[in-house]
């Protein structure tokens, strides 16, 4: 039999390309913003006068003169912003000042964030049980009035700048912990985090290299805002006199004694109390000047759109009740390398259990390509991401097993999977754009894999993950570990995916629609690739795709599912010159490719099943034109490799 043509199943278009999208940059953008310039030349003021101060500071900040003609004075040439009630120039007060304000704002956000963001990456990431106890603590420690708490860590540690950067760091930590935690739940269910976790890297090297750099940008814009907060909080201490020594110049400590003196000598208030507006204000107008210059570079990066799906093989079968068996599909030629055993994927909510994909058998021998056809919402995928130990929360094995060479990895915990996953057994997803870090290039993805599981040194694995790339076809390998993402084509960026994926050196790669969103050639292109790395390497490839001209051109077998069931096995060639289940052949024949011409596409009448309204009997019964009632009675047996009550009736002919 020749094989059917290769399929068209859709194309891909980026909108903006290299360059174009990119115009300015978020760099550009900041410095667009007149109030954010004001705010950062306000800040560099500051800086350079906490810097700067000894030189700056016409006196000593710390030298008191009690003359009665020197304490509580207004502006005069000698002192341009007064003194105070000790006769210590306010001026060099102020400019020291700046010092503490830095160090206590900087200083508190830092400590805020050492114990925030690592609480809320923890919740986001694991989610579950740590997620619900874990916000109840977070809502907990963020109700108790700040003020409290700093008074109570100031009356255990005593007055001092370590004791005030913790005591701020308190009040603000739960703040991180809560914007890390949503950003990682929505991080955690991207292709990349689940690509890195196929790749075998452990837990914290996912939280704090993978998931860490996404939060970046929001980390600026907090840190910026809670900076000038923790100024205030600050001054409010040291207005109170539970903050810094009296002596120690720092503006909350000015603005009391000016409080305290403000029937004398009025003037006193102003000079602190417009440095620390002017402050506060400059590092909130930051924040938000960063936070909109990174929208706006979220809207120009590249948008990927399918374009939409075009024709495929030709083979029209047409069904035919009457007797006649049909040819039983070869088995794999050696043991398997993969043996699902009766699996049943559900989904378990409070009221019921759900089953996905009921009692699949599917075997995948050493070396061989097995193709997963079926519609969409067939359970493909949560057949593949239950084999890859990556369901969704709430679903899961529930009975069955995925034997690996012989070890059951149903159910393994994540440390018993680090020597499976991204080892054994890898993973190439539909959108490569996604199941690559956006943050991080080309080389660190590469390198990542090969230093875990090698335990290579820096200057080798860049070595190996260039050659990876160059093995893939990328052009330039070496020059290209430096790009990101972005700056690939789809095809290119898949090969990517590719090239990690085989990093490690896995024996079995689960694809799951690598090629369709990949545009015709380069569709061909990447099913070429897939087939000399499967020559090369020895490796075995469960190919789940919708389309029979992938199926046709790549595999060794094909799988057929059917609204959670696999409902026919058989050789590539088998299966498509003579189908055995009334739903293989009428997928065959819903293939448009001969009728181009039509009014009317060909199609399948009726709808697949959702989970959890199956019918008892056979799930295909409802439109299938040879179901007879007993096809409706009870659950149909896979006999033989086929799921049909009337296998052995039916005879189902392939018109060319
Ligand atoms: N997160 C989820 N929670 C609950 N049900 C889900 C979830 N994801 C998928 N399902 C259901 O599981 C069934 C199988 O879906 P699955 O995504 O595996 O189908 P598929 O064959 O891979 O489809 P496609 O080709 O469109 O990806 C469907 O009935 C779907 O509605």
């Amino acid at each position: 039999m020749s094989r059917p043509t290769p399929p068209k199943t859709s194309s891909f278009a980026a909108v903006g390309g290299r360059g174009g999208a990119r115009r300015g940059g978020a760099g550009g953008r900041l410095l667009r913003q007149p109030t954010t310039v004001l705010a950062g030349v306000w800040i560099l003021i500051v800086v350079v006068s906490a810097v700067f101060a000894p030189a700056l500071a016409p006196y000593d900040p710390l030298e008191n003169t009690f003359a009665a003609d020197a304490v509580l004075q207004g502006p005069s040439a000698e002192h341009w912003l007064g003194t105070d009630e000790n006769g210590r120039d306010v001026l060099s007060r102020i400019l020291y000042g700046a010092r503490i304000a830095l160090l206590v704002g900087v200083g508190s956000v830092l400590v805020a964030m050492l114990i925030g963001v690592p609480i809320g990456l923890l919740l986001g990431y694991r989610g579950g049980w740590w997620d619900r106890i874990g916000t109840r603590f977070v809502d907990i420690v963020d109700a108790l009035p700040g003020m409290l708490t700093a008074f109570a860590v100031i009356a255990i540690l005593g007055r001092g700048l370590p004791s005030l950067m913790l005591a701020i760091g308190l009040i603000f930590c739960m703040n991180f912990a809560r914007m890390s935690r949503a950003i990682t739940l929505a991080e955690r269910g991207k292709l990349y985090v689940d690509a890195a976790k196929v790749s075998g890297i452990g837990e914290a090297a996912i939280l704090f290299r993978q998931i860490l750099p996404n939060l970046a940008g929001p980390l600026v814009i907090q840190g910026a805002i809670l900076t000038g907060s923790a100024i205030i909080i600050e001054s409010m201490l040291s207005f109170l006199g539970i903050g810094l020594e009296s002596a120690v110049p720092s503006w909350g400590g000015l603005l009391g004694t000016a409080a305290a003196k403000l029937a004398v000598q009025p003037f006193l208030a102003i000079p602190p109390g417009i440095v620390i507006v002017l402050t506060v204000l400059s590092f909130n107008l930051i924040g938000d000047g960063v936070n909109d210059a990174l929208q706006g570079e979220k809207r120009a990066r590249v948008k990927v759109r399918k374009a939409p799906k075009r024709a495929a093989a030709a083979t029209v079968p047409a069904v035919d009740a009457g007797p006649g068996a049909t040819a039983a599909s070869a088995p794999p030629a050696s043991a398997p390398l993969l043996d699902v055993r009766r699996l049943t994927v559900s989904l378990h909510t409070a009221e019921a259990t759900t089953p996905l994909v009921r009692d699949v058998d599917l075997a995948i021998g050493r070396g061989e390509i097995v193709g997963l056809l079926g519609e969409s919402g067939s359970g493909k995928s949560m057949l593949a991401r239950a084999i890859l130990n990556l369901s969704p929360a709430g679903i899961g094995v529930s009975s069955g097993s995925i034997l690996l060479d012989g070890r059951d990895i149903a159910g393994l915990g994540e440390k018993q999977l680090r020597d499976v996953r991204g080892v054994r057994l890898a993973a190439v997803f539909q959108d490569p754009m996604a199941s690559l870090s956006p943050v991080h290039t080309i080389g660190t993805q590469l390198t990542e894999p090969l230093r875990v599981h090698f335990k290579l040194g820096r200057a080798e694995a860049r070595a190996r993950a260039a050659a990876l790339l160059e093995r893939v076809g990328v052009a330039n390998a070496a020059g290209r570990l430096g790009d990101y993402p972005h700056q690939f084509s789809g095809g290119m960026a898949q090969r990517v995916a590719i090239a990690i994926a085989i990093a490690s050196k896995p024996e079995l790669i689960i694809a799951d629609e690598a090629t369709s969103a990949l545009d015709v050639t380069t569709q061909s292109q990447v099913l070429d690739l897939l087939l000399e790395l499967r020559e090369e390497f020895g490796l075995s490839i469960l190919l789940i795709t919708h389309s029979l001209g992938v199926a046709a051109e790549a595999c060794d077998r094909v799988a057929v599912m059917y609204a959670g069931e696999i409902v026919e096995t058989a050789s590539v060639e088998d299966l498509f010159d003579r189908p055995r289940h009334p739903y293989t052949a009428a997928l065959l024949a819903a293939n448009p490719t001969r009728d181009l011409d039509a009014d009317r596409l060909p199609t399948i009448p009726g709808l697949v099943p959702l989970a959890g309204q199956w019918p008892e009997g056979c799930h295909f019964a409802s439109r299938c034109p040879a179901a007879t009632d007993d096809c409706r009675i009870a659950a149909i047996p896979m006999i033989d490799d086929v799921r049909c009550a009337r296998v052995d009736e039916l005879k189902l002919e392939v018109v060319r």
